[in-house]
C-alpha cells in the first residue's frame, strides 16, 4: 500500500465493495487520502436519497487507505471504529471526499474524513479509529 499510486490502486480495488460503489481514489498518500464517486439512483435509499452506508463506506475507505500509506511495510491496518455524521441529503451528483490524520500512533491511528458536493458544501464528516498490526513474526 505505501508504494501504490492512485491508480494502482484503483486497479486492484476492482470488484471490491468500494468499487462496485463506484468510489475513484484521486489522491493517495501517507498524510492525505482523496477520492470520488457520483450518487446515482443505485447508491439511493427507498426515499430516494444517498443511502447513508455510502457515506460510511466511503469514510471506512479512504481512512484505512491513508493509515495503510503511514504504515507501510510495518504491517497491515483494520478500521476498529467508525463514526460518520450525514449532514446534508443527497440526490445526485459528484461528491469528493478528503482523509487525513489526526494522530498516528503506534498502536493506533485516528483519521478525519471530510465529504463536500461540488457546490462545496459539507456532505457528511467522519473519523475512523484504526489498529497497527505489526507483521507476526
Ligand atoms: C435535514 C437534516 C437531517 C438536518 O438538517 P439541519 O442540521 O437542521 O441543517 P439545515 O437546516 O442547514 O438543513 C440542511 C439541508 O437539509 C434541508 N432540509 C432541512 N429540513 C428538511 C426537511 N424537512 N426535508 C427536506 N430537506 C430538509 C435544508 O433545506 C438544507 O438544504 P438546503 O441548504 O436548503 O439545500 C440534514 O442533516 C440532512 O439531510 N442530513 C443527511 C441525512 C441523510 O442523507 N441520511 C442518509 C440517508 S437515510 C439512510 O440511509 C437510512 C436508510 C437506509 C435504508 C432504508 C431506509 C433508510
Amino acid at each position: 500500500m505505501a508504494d501504490l499510486s492512485a491508480e494502482q490502486l484503483n486497479e486492484i480495488s476492482k470488484g471490491t465493495f468500494a468499487d462496485l460503489m463506484g468510489l475513484r481514489v484521486t489522491e493517495l498518500g501517507p498524510d492525505r487520502v482523496r477520492g470520488e464517486w457520483t450518487v446515482t439512483p443505485r447508491l439511493h435509499q427507498p426515499a430516494g436519497i444517498q443511502n447513508g452506508g455510502v457515506l460510511c463506506t466511503v469514510v471506512e475507505t479512504l481512512a484505512s487507505t491513508g493509515g495503510a500509506a503511514w504504515y507501510g511495510e510495518r504491517g497491515v491496518v483494520v478500521g476498529v471504529n467508525n463514526n460518520t455524521d450525514f449532514l446534508r441529503a443527497v440526490r445526485e451528483g459528484k461528491l469528493t471526499a478528503e482523509a487525513t490524520p489526526l494522530h498516528r500512533g503506534g498502536m493506533q491511528q485516528l483519521w478525519q474524513v471530510v465529504i463536500s458536493d461540488d457546490d462545496g458544501r459539507l456532505v457528511a464528516r467522519g473519523q475512523v479509529r484504526l489498529q497497527n498490526l505489526p507483521h507476526r513474526s
